[in-house]
């Protein structure tokens, strides 16, 4: 892979120099104008660009690095018949097979033997590249063979000889040690770029994260395992990681902690480590480290280019790991979801290419950052290359080989063409873009973003795989002789965080999708800026999104029109011109030299004839002819010359006619080729439109459903308005009829109250008279006492006048009146007792007449406020039910919703007023009544019933005494007023 930051100092160099291999606003600008391998004009590229690499051969160029590493004999065949044998420790000799001196030679970087340990093989050739890896700089090592030639071997090995990954992860994680940062805040993304998380970003990274390394081990495939074990020879590879448990690898780690560490000038730094893992099959990157149900389709992701026009894996996952053992936990997790089937060479052979990347991003200064590093590292085990015949592939595995052959080919074309451009200092293009493999890697192999290629080549040295191996080693060379060319050290700033996290802080989108939280392209990150400012809607975005690319691909669509048709016209018009022009000057051409040569021999066959005549025979003519003879013959022997000449020149340009006649040719497959292209476009945008159509039509079903919902709510709404009309229309009418029944039952009342009344009055007249009685009888009794009094005093002188006479009869009438005095003023006592009782009834009447009318000279019995207000002043009331029968009735009523009672006093007002005590003196009890009055609702009808209330009876007018019978008594006229007023 070609990521990381580090390379900052050629990236801008390199953009500008970097021959636009596209966007994909004009993607395949270079195969429009130069398809296959056509020569591009201008100065030859430069190929790889890689300056650190170390020259890595005697030549003093330094060279891509290819070692070879043999697999040895699982099941011993004879050593005589091995297909390899090494002459040193960079060169094989290859046993062509017919003859025993028939060998053809290779040379490697290096070249690791059978016996060759995993340790051996990691510190002789992985070891400097994960070193350059820790220091900055990006490193992709490719496994190249054929299949089941050990590359899954030498990549991943086993638990108990683990490979290149397991060891590089332990490596750098004891290089790095404390310098590891707890928190995933910085994350890489894209090639260059850089995200600064915040707090939700982090969570949802460790949320991943931990998804990931609580299920790294699926405890279901473990019978997937068993039976694939069971398939396995001794020693082979273990692709599936389910019989690794957290011990094994504890194991294993501890097992390598000694192999290795380097030690880094740090500084002021901290590290974050990110690993990814993908796959390419049947020309479809997938990403690993997500999974899918067994029924669920795997979403494919997209290659897509920075702002740099480096190639990067869109929407890849990237997990933050603090260890070497959570990194290999993350792979195994990957590895679960690899794809992996057995053929007849090998029982677990990848089906796919395998691409683990680590990336390390060094940040300075961590308190304050300001610039970061980021450096890559990735690993891609390659399928192995298949003979179908051998592998006896069918169906599915068989679609599979030829993806994995095809990419592998094309892969082989890219290092030819490179390799000839090199060799020729030409430019031909170089098919990158005919497989997903070379594609991905694009970037590195053009030399863009400096990254460091190797190559392990796997050979199995069977005798039945020669054909196999002679290829992978043919290809080895053509890769192992491409040279890398140095680059300028540009000293560049390196890219500020402030920059990165103004253009790349993104805010977090969890609810619409989980797998893609990083901004994906420029666009989508200059929008994200605006995301701060007003937040978008997802179907917004989505529907701006989509309409954008329909205009993109119009765009796109009308250019490649255009572009096609110009290029058809253009070389249709220079074809028949060339044609044309090339005809007539080879008829002229053949024209003047017939005509000169039938000339010549015209001239020839006269001098000929001449010769041979013998009249003309004389000596002078002779030797003149013979002179003229031979200088004729030598001219003859010059046009012959000139003729095979001409004649070879002419065959030189009927071939130019035929080559540029098949470069015609060719142009023309090119045109039919972008007819093709342009009619799958066409295609495809139909298919689109009718995508969209589609969606057209469902918006328009849906926004007809949303009018007829919207008609159907206004329509409900004002049937509720109606309804809620009718239900205040009916309270008006119930509160109407309920005052009614009141003002009824309040008239019954007071029919029986003032008949109460007069009955008391007439009781206080009949007492008043009674009164009179014993005043009169009081007075009779005091003169009869007086009498007695007097006849008592004229008695006892009498008694003193005539002593003893009759002493004792005047002595019993003296008894007898003293008693009779006794018995008159105990009635006297009666009497005046009587009158006092009498006296106080009269008052209490009095007072219950006063407070009676001064009750019902209130004219309000219109209303139900006052009819209780009153019920509940302290009177003896036997028609209180009916102000209680009032009460429940409201008390019922009173669970209608608030909203009916809107403008209006709730009824618990109502309530709380028909509760109001008046209590205190007969004015005090009016105020009261009149608060009570004031605050009863009631409608303006009724209102204006109180507005022209005739004026109030002055009670104190009304004659108190015994006259009321001529005059109209207090409580008549409250009766009369009273009833005058409830018939107005
Ligand atoms: N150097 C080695 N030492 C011991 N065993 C090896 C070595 N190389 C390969 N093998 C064994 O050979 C078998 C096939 O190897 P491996 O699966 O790595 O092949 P491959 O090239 O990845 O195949 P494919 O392309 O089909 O996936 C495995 O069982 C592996 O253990």
């Amino acid at each position: 892979m070609f990521l990381g930051c580090s390379n900052w100092k050629n990236i801008m160099n390199d953009s500008k120099d970097h021959h636009s291999t596209g966007s994909y606003v004009e993607p395949r600008v270079p195969s429009i104008t130069g398809f296959g391998q056509r020569k591009i004009n201008g100065k030859p590229k430069k190929v790889l660009d890689y300056s650190l690499e170390k020259c890595n051969d005697h030549s003093g160029i330094p060279k891509i690095d290819v070692c070879l590493r043999l697999k040895p004999r699982i099941n011993s065949v004879p050593t005589g018949l091995d297909t390899l044998t090494i002459l040193s420790d960079n060169i094989v000799a290859c046993n062509n097979g017919n003859a025993r001196d028939d060998v053809t030679e290779y040379t490697f970087s290096s070249v690791f033997g059978p016996n060759v340990d995993q340790k051996k093989f990691f510190d002789t050739w992985v070891y400097d590249k994960v070193l350059r890896f820790l220091n900055g700089n990006n490193e992709l090592l490719f496994a190249y063979g054929t299949t089941n030639a050990g590359k899954t071997y030498t990549i991943h090995g086993n638990i108990n000889d683990p490979g290149m990954i397991p060891r590089t992860l332990l490596l750098v994680f004891n290089s790095l040690n404390k310098k590891l940062m707890s928190q995933c805040k910085y994350k890489p993304d894209k090639v260059i770029a850089a995200h600064i998380l915040d707090e939700k970003l982090i969570e949802y990274e460790e949320d991943i994260r931990n998804n990931i390394l609580n299920n790294w081990c699926n405890e279901k495939t473990q019978d997937d395992l068993k039976s694939c074990m069971s398939h396995m020879d001794e020693g082979q590879t273990i692709h599936s990681i389910d019989q690794l448990t957290n011990q094994s690898i504890i194991k294993m780690f501890d097992y390598l902690k000694n192999d290795g560490i380097a030690s880094l000038d740090h500084g002021n730094v901290s590290y974050t480590v990110w690993v990814s893992y993908s796959e390419i099959y049947n020309e479809s990157i997938y990403d690993l480290l997500i999974t899918y149900s067994a029924n669920q389709k795997r979403a494919p992701l997209k290659l897509s280019l920075d702002q740099n026009k480096n190639v990067y894996v869109k929407n890849l996952t990237h997990v933050f790991v603090q260890s070497a053992e959570e990194a290999y936990k993350v792979m195994s997790f990957g590895r679960n979801n690899l794809r992996i089937a057995s053929n007849n060479l090998n029982k677990s052979s990848s089906r796919s290419h395998c691409i683990f990347t680590l990336k390390l991003m060094r940040v300075e200064n961590i308190e304050n950052p300001k610039t970061a590093v980021i450096s890559s590292i990735s690993f891609c085990d390659l399928a192995g290359s298949e003979r179908l015949k051998k592998t006896m592939n069918i169906g599915d595995r068989l679609t599979e080989s030829k993806n994995i052959n095809t990419s592998l080919l094309v892969l082989n074309k890219c290092f030819s063409v490179l390799r000839e451009n090199q060799k020729r200092g030409e430019n031909h293009l170089v098919p990158y873009r005919e497989s997903k493999l070379t594609q991905m890697f694009q970037t590195a192999l053009t030399g863009n973003n400096r990254t460091g290629i190797s190559m392990a080549v796997n050979v199995d040295m069977s005798p039945s795989l020669l054909e196999e191996t002679k290829q992978v080693l043919f290809m080895s060379a053509i890769v192992r002789a491409i040279t890398k060319t140095k680059s300028k050290p540009v000293s560049k700033p390196r890219p500020s965080f402030a920059i990165w996290a103004a253009n790349n802080r993104k805010s977090i989108k969890l609810a619409t999708s989980k797998q893609s939280p990083i901004v994906e392209d420029e666009n989508s990150l200059n929008e994200s800026k605006c995301e701060h400012k007003s937040v978008i809607s997802n179907e917004d975005f989505e529907a701006r999104f989509k309409e954008k690319e329909a205009i993109l691909r119009k765009e796109l669509l009308q250019q490649f029109h255009t572009i096609l048709n110009n290029n058809n016209a253009f070389h249709n018009k220079q074809k028949e011109t060339m044609i044309k022009n090339k005809t007539e000057m080879y008829e002229n051409k053949i024209k003047r030299l017939k005509a000169y040569y039938s000339e010549e021999i015209k001239e020839r066959d006269e001098k000929l004839a001449l010769h041979s005549n013998p009249n003309l025979t004389n000596t002078y003519e002779n030797n003149k002819n013979k002179s003229e003879m031979e200088n004729y013959e030598f001219r003859i022997g010059e046009l012959e010359i000139q003729k095979e000449e001409l004649l070879a020149e002419i065959n030189e340009l009927k071939n130019v006619h035929d080559l540029k006649k098949e470069d015609i040719d060719v142009k023309d497959r090119e045109i039919e080729n972008y007819k093709a292209m342009l009619e799958e476009a066409n295609t495809e945008y139909e298919q689109m439109e009718n995508v969209i159509n589609d969606m057209n039509n469902k918006f328009d079903v849906l926004y007809q459903e949303l009018e007829d919902k919207n008609l159907e709510i206004e329509r409900l709404t004002g049937s509720l308005e109606a309804k809620d009309n009718y239900i205040t229309e009916m309270e008006l009418l119930q509160e109407e009829r309920i005052t009614e029944v009141a003002e009824q039952k309040i008239l019954k009342y007071m029919d029986e109250k003032m008949e109460t009344i007069v009955g008391l009055e007439n009781t206080i007249i009949k007492l008043k008279t009674k009164n009179k009685k014993y005043n009169e009888e009081k007075s009779n009794m005091a003169k009869q006492y007086q009498a007695l009094k007097q006849q008592y005093l004229q008695m006892s002188k009498a008694t003193e006048e005539s002593s003893n006479t009759n002493e004792s009869l005047l002595l019993s009438k003296l008894t007898d009146k003293d008693s009779k005095i006794a018995k008159l003023q105990e009635t006297l006592q009666k009497l005046e007792n009587e009158l006092k009782d009498n006296e106080n009834k009269v008052k209490e009447l009095q007072a219950t007449i006063d407070n009676l009318k001064t009750a019902h000279v209130r004219p309000s019995t219109k209303s139900i406020g006052v009819v209780t207000a009153i019920s509940n002043i302290q009177l003896p009331l036997k028609s209180t039910d009916v102000f209680e029968d009032k009460e429940n009735m409201l008390e019922k009523t009173d669970h209608r919703p608030q909203r009916r009672c809107r403008n209006k006093t709730p009824i618990s007002t109502i309530k709380k007023s028909k509760k109001l005590k008046i209590e205190g003196t007969p004015d005090s009890c009016d105020k009261k009544l009149d608060e009570a009055i004031a605050n009863i609702p009631i409608s303006t009808r009724k209102r204006k019933l109180f507005d022209n209330k005739p004026p109030l009876i002055d009670s104190s007018n009304i004659p108190s005494d015994n006259s009321m019978n001529s005059v109209l008594s207090p409580a008549r006229a409250l009766f009369q007023v009273t009833k005058l007023r409830a018939k107005q």
